[in-house]
């Protein structure tokens, strides 16, 4: 196809909002690394976004709906499946803009002390000393509630929240709740944020998937979307991969 047809599908595509665009990039999310401990981890260069919160909580499952994968990140019915820092690359092929990490839980109960202590430590001085670290999701089981690891958490992370740090509580398996349970949740949950942001989210009806998508997005773009980052849709990364096609740089 000639680069003149490449172009006038690419024209028929209507523009579309950000949410699409946000919904697009987290699906280009792939494996990227994994570590035991915080200074086995590589220096990024892009904007890092940690899912912290209690074991079973739901971060592994949200990570893999927010990237519509089914298994990226390991999620499992029994607590304490995910034990390694795993971080995921988002970004078009051949590039990374921003990085998100899934982190194990605390609060299982089953680990031992020694174990829990070991871990608590490596979480802290994540949360206090990784650079490039942009955003922290915390969720949160809201027939829990935020439990005192969580608010422990918060007090830990408060300093670079004022600096800065971008702060969204999840409020997970949004399904189990009903109408008026999910409304009294979220005020609670408010409250307790101090302010922070916090959304109701169910991996099983997919609420909250575009709103969150965006806010990451957002995030991770605090400057705003490069017009043709990332393809909006299958017609237009179909168009722009036939546009690379005839660029003078690639071979016929
Ligand atoms: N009903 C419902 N179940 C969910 C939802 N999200 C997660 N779950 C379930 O909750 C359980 C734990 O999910 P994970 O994603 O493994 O939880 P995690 O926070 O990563 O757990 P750790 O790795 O142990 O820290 C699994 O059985 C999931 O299927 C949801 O939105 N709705
Ligand atoms: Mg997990």
């Amino acid at each position: 196809m000639t680069k003149l047809c490449a172009a006038s599908k690419a024209a028929s595509i209507t523009p579309t909002s950000q949410a699409k665009l946000a919904v697009n990039w987290m699906h280009t999310a792939r494996f990227f690394t994994t570590a035991a401990q915080l200074h086995q981890l590589p220096a990024v260069e892009v904007p890092e976004i940690a899912f912290v919160g209690r074991s079973n909580a739901g971060k592994s499952t949200c990570i893999n709906t927010l990237t519509q994968q089914r298994q990226l990140a390991f999620a499992s019915k029994k607590p304490g499946r995910t034990q390694h820092i795993n971080l995921f690359a988002l970004g078009k092929q051949g590039q990374m803009d921003a990085v998100l990490a899934d982190l194990p839980g605390y609060g299982y109960a089953a680990v031992s002390r020694s174990d829990k202590q070991r871990w608590q430590q490596v979480m802290a001085n994540y949360l206090v000393s990784r650079k490039g670290l942009t955003g922290i999701v915390l969720l949160c089981d809201p027939r829990l509630g935020m439990t005192e690891l969580d608010e422990a958490l918060l007090e830990v992370v408060r300093p670079r929240v004022e600096e800065g740090l971008k702060f969204l509580v999840l409020l997970t398996k949004a399904d189990k709740l009903t109408r008026a349970e999910q409304a009294k949740a979220l005020s609670i949950a408010r409250l307790q944020a101090g302010g922070g942001e916090v959304k109701m989210f169910s991996a099983l009806k997919r609420q909250g998937v575009d709103e969150v998508a965006e806010l990451l997005w957002q995030w991770s773009h605090p400057t705003g979307a490069q017009a043709g980052d990332v393809p909006v849709n299958a017609a237009e990364a179909q168009a722009e991969a036939e546009a690379d096609t005839d660029s003078p740089s690639k071979p016929s």
